[in-house]
């Protein structure tokens, strides 16, 4: 048996083509939504992922602001940068790539955000709204697995999801998302301190691979059918990403995510619907 593909690359493509038609529709009423990055450093992946949001927002018609600064940049030219954001009115929504260098306050940067620019839903403020249940930019990571999900029509309502994981961008935001009413997923959140790792997978028919571990869940862990998502993003030494699923899981699932392919492409798309969804908030409220 092998499982099916939980395909992001072509669902990310379908969303991008949707968010176009919405684009178009804004800026044929005067308005253009702009996509604002904020990078420090010169980490290659962290590099490449701002320039692959850049070609995004150039192809479905998303205006974009890019601020680059240097590995050695101070907190306050950081916290320039935010303020600078903020302030600009063609910047509909922004993001600071993470994890910023060492030495920076990353919590202190991410609480100088305007939350209501917020195209990560990162700010404390949102990731209260996500807990207290109001509508907020979600993170992008989490929001992207629940859409690919919805596009395979894999049942979430009722199924057990395994997150392993408790980063703030994908891990603990995953959580919250799976157990809305909306959602009604019962989760269990593993981490490095869960003692039976392969015990509370085999459990899971939602499996989301959040650790940053090169092969940590394993085919012998996997439930017949589960649908497993790899977030993982580590490097072999020719800069090759491998994932947190082992090859051998594709025996026994029913779904996964490529890696490339798979989860990627998703947050990507989520960050352009975050902005879109703006805008579109925006424009009905200017009326
Ligand atoms: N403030 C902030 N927001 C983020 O959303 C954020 C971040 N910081 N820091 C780093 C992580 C990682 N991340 C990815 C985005 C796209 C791909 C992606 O598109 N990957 C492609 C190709 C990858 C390749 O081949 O190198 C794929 O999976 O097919 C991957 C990872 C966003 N992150």
């Amino acid at each position: 048996m092998t499982a099916q593909t939980l395909d992001g690359k072509a669902v990310a493509a379908t969303i991008k083509s949707e968010l176009r038609e919405r684009v178009d529709a804004l800026r044929a009423r005067g308005i253009t939504p702009g996509l604002g990055t904020i990078l420090v450093g010169d980490d290659p992946a962290s590099r490449w992922y701002v320039g692959a949001k850049h070609k995004d927002c150039a192809e479905i018609g998303i205006e974009s602001i890019r601020i680059d600064l240097p590995a050695d940049a101070s907190q306050a030219e950081v916290e320039a940068a935010v303020d600078q954001l903020n302030a600009d009115p063609a910047c509909t929504l922004y993001i600071v790539q993470l994890p910023l260098p060492k030495g920076l306050d990353e919590n202190a940067v991410i609480g100088r955000i305007d939350p209501a620019k917020d195209a990560d839903g990162l700010h404390p403020t949102n990731l209260g709204w996500l807990v207290l249940g109001k509508a907020a930019p979600l993170p992008c990571t989490p929001r992207g697995i629940l859409e690919l999900l919805r596009r395979h029509e894999v049942e979430i309502a009722g199924r057990h999801a395994v997150v392993v994981g408790r980063g703030i961008t994908v891990g603990r935001p995953m959580g919250l998302l799976l157990t809305r009413r909306s959602e009604n997923a019962t989760v269990t959140l593993c981490h490095t301190g869960t003692q039976d790792l392969a015990a509370e997978v085999r459990r899971a028919d939602i499996v989301i691979a959040a650790a940053g571990v090169p092969g940590i869940i394993t085919g012998d862990m996997v439930k017949p059918g589960a649908a497993l998502l790899d977030v993982g993003v580590s490097r072999d030494e020719d800069g090759k990403i491998v994932g947190d699923l082992a090859p051998d899981v594709w025996e026994t699932a029913g779904w996964v995510t490529p890696n490339p392919g798979g989860v990627g492409p998703m947050t990507r798309a989520m960050l352009l619907s975050n902005v879109v969804d703006f805008s579109e908030a925006q424009a009905e409220d200017a009326g």
